[in-house]
């Protein structure tokens, strides 16, 4: 349709001025006229200012984290967080309380699970999941706590504080079902190559969850739907920080929207499992300062105090009901990460203050590896965990393969990609603290690595030669000579 040009212009007409303008009306319209001229202004030299920032500001710093599972990586992101972009870190903890809530449940039931051999005829019903701990599966034949039941410690009444604390098996799964696969420590299908990304190169990225989404992002939800009903607010009023934060990536609304009614399912399940845990407080408490419990245990050779995630000797304040977690609790919980997650942070303070860090977090079990590649491409620097405190275990994916030595491959292939050939790499030889811990309780380096030979067996003569192992070998499968740099860490305080 075409406009007569006699057609008065209905543009020009509103912003003319109206007809019979008295000059107070006009003088005031004019003042309008100007000042919003200048909020305009004002408004486009904040673009330009902000787009030249945008040019001068430093390109992100990207680190890739490697190693194998229970290494330490995630926990290394966390000790990151927490030292320099404190805020996020806070906005994210108390989401961390089902997941400490699952790691005591998880102590607790593999102990009972244990301690259920113990009655031969027994009449308590053992659970097929979980494993008897959790650094092992129950049917290997070589496990410590399969050993036969002898001459029993326990009477009846451990028999009747095991029945009390059934409950949380239910509590247990419902966790499980609420956190999701990360929640599961069996990964099947991990037998096979150290570095099976060598035979899996130029595969696409696979979904990355940022640190924001998926379980986090779930249970913040949750925890905001309960403030809101606990306020009496509507779901319109306005969500602390974090849950805005969580709701700026695609894949956590993605994820989030799929309906409240299967969140509000999460809810129950957490928040059900968290009274479950709370009328067993004093039970579980009970079994773990129980004297026959504890030499059962002992007489099985399994450590409680050396499974990831262990709460028990926090039980009390754990199971309170109005448990928050601390920094600490944070550090100290265990999440298997799946695929490879990625960590945006702003640093706070320092030097780096405005500095944008871009932290890539890998799933290390052999079956998660392949996804490592595609990762490897422009990044800055790799810092690759190798535990050194594990020189006397298997893999919990593949029984027959040493942990030390699947590290020690591991970084062998990583010091040998030529994509990497001028990345920076910082190996961190982490879990000193347990390392100290094992050798002052007995445990000798030689009886599983025969090349220690009569070295002492103490926690710094076994680190500098494991130090000088992995150094050897950058040297001897690097493509092009790089320094070598490490540091002895124990990332979470015990
Ligand atoms: N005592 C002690 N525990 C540690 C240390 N580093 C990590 N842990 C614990 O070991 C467990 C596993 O650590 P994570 O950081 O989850 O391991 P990961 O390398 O991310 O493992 P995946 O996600 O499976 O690849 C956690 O419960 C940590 O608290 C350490 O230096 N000392
Ligand atoms: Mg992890």
């Amino acid at each position: 349709m075409t406009r007569s040009l006699d057609t008065p212009d209905p543009l020009a007409a509103a912003i003319e001025p109206p007809e019979n303008e008295t000059p107070a009306e006009r003088w005031a319209r004019e003042q309008a006229e100007a000042e919003a001229r200048r909020i305009s202004e004002q408004i486009d030299d904040q673009i330009k200012a902000e787009k030249l920032a945008m040019r001068k500001r430093k390109p992100p710093i990207k680190v890739l984290l490697l190693g194998q599972s229970e290494s330490g990586k995630s926990t290394t992101v966390k000790n990151f967080q927490m030292a320099y972009a404190y805020s996020s870190f806070l906005a994210e903890r108390a989401a961390w309380r089902a997941v400490i809530h699952l790691n005591l449940v998880r102590s607790v039931t593999s102990i009972m699970n244990i301690l259920a051999q113990e009655f031969p005829a027994s009449s308590i019903p053992l659970d097929n999941e979980p494993p008897l701990n959790p650094l092992e599966e129950d049917d290997d034949e070589d496990d410590k706590a399969s050993v036969a039941p002898t001459a029993s410690l326990l009477d009846e009444t451990h028999n009747l504080l095991i029945r009390r604390l059934s409950p949380l098996r239910d509590a247990q799964r419902a966790l499980e079902r609420s956190l999701g696969a990360a929640s599961n420590e069996e990964v099947n299908g991990g037998h096979g190559s150290a570095a099976p990304w060598e035979s899996a190169k130029f595969r696409p990225r696979e979904f990355a969850v940022t640190s924001r989404s998926g379980w986090k992002a779930a249970l913040n939800r949750v925890r905001g739907m309960r403030d809101d009903a606990d306020n009496g607010k509507g779901g319109a009023t306005e969500r602390p920080k974090h849950q805005h934060r969580a709701s700026i990536t695609r894949t956590s609304e993605a994820r989030n929207s799929d309906s409240r009614h299967e969140l509000e399912g999460t809810e129950l399940g957490v928040e059900r499992a968290a009274e479950v845990i709370t009328s067993c407080a004093s039970d579980m408490h009970a079994l773990w300062t129980d004297t026959a419990v504890r030499a059962v245990l002992d007489k099985r050779g399994v450590r409680p105090e050396e499974w990831p995630g262990f709460f028990l000797n926090d039980v009390k304040r754990v199971a309170d009901k109005d448990y928050q977690p601390s920094d600490d609790d944070v550090v100290r919980a265990r999440l298997r990460t799946m695929g490879v997650q990625e960590h945006r942070f702003i640093f706070e303070k320092g030097s780096e203050t405005g500095r944008e860090w871009l932290i890539y977090d890998v799933g290390g079990a052999r079956s998660l590896r392949h996804a490592w590649y595609p990762y490897f491409d422009d990044i800055n620097a790799i810092i690759f965990l190798a535990p050194i405190s594990c020189f006397d275990e298997t893999l919990a994916e593949d029984k027959r393969v040493n942990r030390l030595q699947d590290s020690m491959q591991l970084w062998k292939a990583v010091c040998s990609t030529k994509l990497l050939a001028k990345v920076q790499l910082i190996l961190f030889l982490n879990k000193c603290d347990l390392l100290q811990k094992k050798l002052a309780r007995g445990v000798r380096v030689v009886d599983w690595i025969p090349t220690y030979h009569d070295r002492p067996n103490d926690a710094p003569s076994a680190a500098k030669y494991f130090r000088g192992q992995f150094k050897d070998a950058l040297t001897k499968y690097s493509p092009e000579p790089r320094s070598f740099y490490s540091y002895l860490t124990s990332v979470v305080v015990s």
